[in-house]
């Protein structure tokens, strides 16, 4: 059964170009308590201080916070791409993240060979690797560029390559970030329905968005984040309505309502 356990939870930058003083003064007023000085006398972003929560299967988890609050930290702890300084993150279950735009795909191969190696990743037999790049191909509509390097492909056909690829192998544990439901071309409402499937068919979500409306219609939680640690913690209108101030409408919810 999937689940994420995040126990106190503390991730810390280094800033390693910056003198002590300019950087303290330049910053201080932005992230108040925030910055302190290491034991080899660095200085030091707090990104998350003491974040913890739980999620079972069924939770689909909202995270919102201003600039800075930590919550692309939070995703990439999630992912293990950050280390913590202390505190814990436990993962159960098939991890699945779309958190960048380059989304691991290898520039220098072409479409085909990299949805090859996905599928090798994903531990896919030939014929499983077959049907995935039938799927991929016909979604991202990129017609004999299949055979060419990814490097020689236009920004959208990368984003449409890269976005067949993250959603064409189902997860237990999704991690989401906003950047992938922004757009309002033709394919964002064909990659917003090919999104809701993947998501319905995930046990877990993260997802971390500036969007109330996006937050109300695909979340059950939401986690409000405050300078890297958690303000509320809360069903989806009542943390909204105070984070926002003011009442948020009931929205359908798009994933159980399909
Ligand atoms: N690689 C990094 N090096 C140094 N500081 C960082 C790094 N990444 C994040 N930070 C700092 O950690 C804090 C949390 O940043 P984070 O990007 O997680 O916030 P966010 O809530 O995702 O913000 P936004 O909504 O603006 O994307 C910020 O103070 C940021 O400056």
């Amino acid at each position: 059964m999937a689940g994420v356990t995040v126990q106190d939870l503390h991730i810390a930058f280094p800033l390693y170009h910056a003198s002590a003083r300019s950087l303290k003064r330049a910053v201080a007023a932005a992230t108040s308590n925030r910055l302190r000085e290491d034991a080899q006398h660095r200085v030091v972003v707090n990104a998350l201080r003491g974040v913890s929560f739980t999620l079972q299967p069924g939770d689909r988890l909202g995270l919102v916070g201003g600039n800075g609050a930590g919550k692309t930290t939070l995703l990439r702890a999630l992912a293990g791409i950050y280390e913590p300084i202390a505190g814990h993150v436990v993962i159960r279950g098939a991890l699945h993240t779309l958190l960048d735009t380059g989304l691991g795909m290898n520039m220098d191969l072409t479409g085909r060979e990299n949805i090859g190696l996905r599928g090798l990743y994903a531990g896919l037999e030939r014929a499983a690797i077959a049907l995935l790049e039938d799927d991929v191909q016909a979604f991202a509509e990129l017609g004999g560029f299949l055979d060419m390097p990814v490097r020689t492909y236009s920004s959208g056909m990368l984003v449409r390559l890269g976005f067949a690829l993250a959603t064409a192998i189902d997860p237990q544990v999704l991690l989401m970030d906003e950047w992938f439901l922004a757009g309002d071309s033709g394919f964002m409402a064909k990659a917003r329905q090919r999104l809701e499937a993947l998501v319905r068919k995930a046990e877990i979500l993260v997802l971390s968005t500036h969007n109330p409306e996006v937050i109300a219609s695909w979340c059950n939680r939401v986690l409000w984040l405050e300078q890297g640690t958690v303000r509320m913690d809360g069903a989806p209108i009542e943390v909204l309505e105070a984070y926002l101030g003011h009442p948020v409408e009931a929205t359908e919810d798009l994933l159980l309502s399909a």
